[in-house]
């Protein structure tokens, strides 16, 4: 029996809950999951099927049959794969970023994708990102982190992220879509995201990385301590 606890982290567009996910999780030795990508991965294949966005039905039934799978690498990175092919890099594009919000607000679409998310966490050790983890997934996770930041610094991060990646994307078209994403996110009526009543806040703003990694693993082993 696994007794390593889960860690939830979530929060809005571009707070950083990835890349602090993956490496307190390394920290830990944990297993990173990385919610986000399970959707995007079924709005690419809705994208890729020319599904009508408004057609709850048949992105639920498209949920419900698409095969997805990550694979943590050596690097703590992970490979995204929907029906055997590795998408990793086609889920980041701006094409499913304007898209996968619609996608993730369908009732019959989150039903499963939570449905695989629980099991994946079901043995402990896990470091869990997304929306509605700390809330829905993970109720009963050790840790909950809600990580947020400005969303002129989420829009910068964002911007800089698809830049280095060779996608110029205008800034304020960025901070345009982080908007519109996160209305939808927080403003749909299942699972809409909110920071859990037990979650730790954390304003990444004006942190590094290593500092919001170093505050989250203090947290949970300074919980262990106290214990
Ligand atoms: N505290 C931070 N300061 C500056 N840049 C950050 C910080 N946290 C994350 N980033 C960068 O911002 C971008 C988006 O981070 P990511 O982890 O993908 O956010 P999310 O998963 O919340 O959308 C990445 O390029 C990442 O390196
Ligand atoms: N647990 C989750 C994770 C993501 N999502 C949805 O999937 C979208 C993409 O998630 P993501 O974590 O990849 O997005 P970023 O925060 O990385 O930009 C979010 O905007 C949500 O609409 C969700 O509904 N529930």
């Amino acid at each position: 029996m696994n007794c390593k606890p889960n860690i939830a982290i979530d929060g809005p567009a571009g707070a950083g809950k990835s890349t602090v996910a993956k490496l307190v999780a390394k920290s830990l030795g944990y297993l990173y999951i990385d919610t986000g990508a399970m959707y995007r991965a079924v709005t690419l294949k809705a994208l890729r099927d020319g599904a009508d966005l408004n057609d709850h039905q048949k992105l639920g039934r498209l949920a419900s049959n698409v095969l997805i799978s990550l694979k943590a690498g050596s690097d703590g990175n992970l490979t995204v794969l929907m029906d055997g092919e590795d998408v990793t890099e086609e889920i980041r594009l701006p094409a499913v970023s304007n898209s996968v919000s619609l996608v993730a607000k369908v009732p019959a679409v989150r039903r499963k994708m939570i449905e695989l998310q629980k099991e994946m966490a079901a043995g402990g050790g896990v470091v869990m990102e997304g929306r509605d983890i700390g809330q829905v997934v993970l109720p009963d996770a050790r840790v909950k982190i809600y990580l947020t930041a400005a969303t002129g610094e989420r829009a910068r991060r964002r911007w800089k992220e698809l830049a280095d990646k060779g996608i110029n994307v205008d800034r304020r078209q960025i901070e345009e879509d982080i908007c519109n994403r996160d209305f939808i996110d927080t403003s749909r009526e299942m699972d809409p995201l909110a920071p859990a009543p037990d979650a730790v806040i954390i304003d990444s703003t004006s942190c590094t990385v290593e500092g919001v990694v170093d505050l989250i693993v203090a947290r949970i082993t300074g919980e262990r301590k106290e214990r």
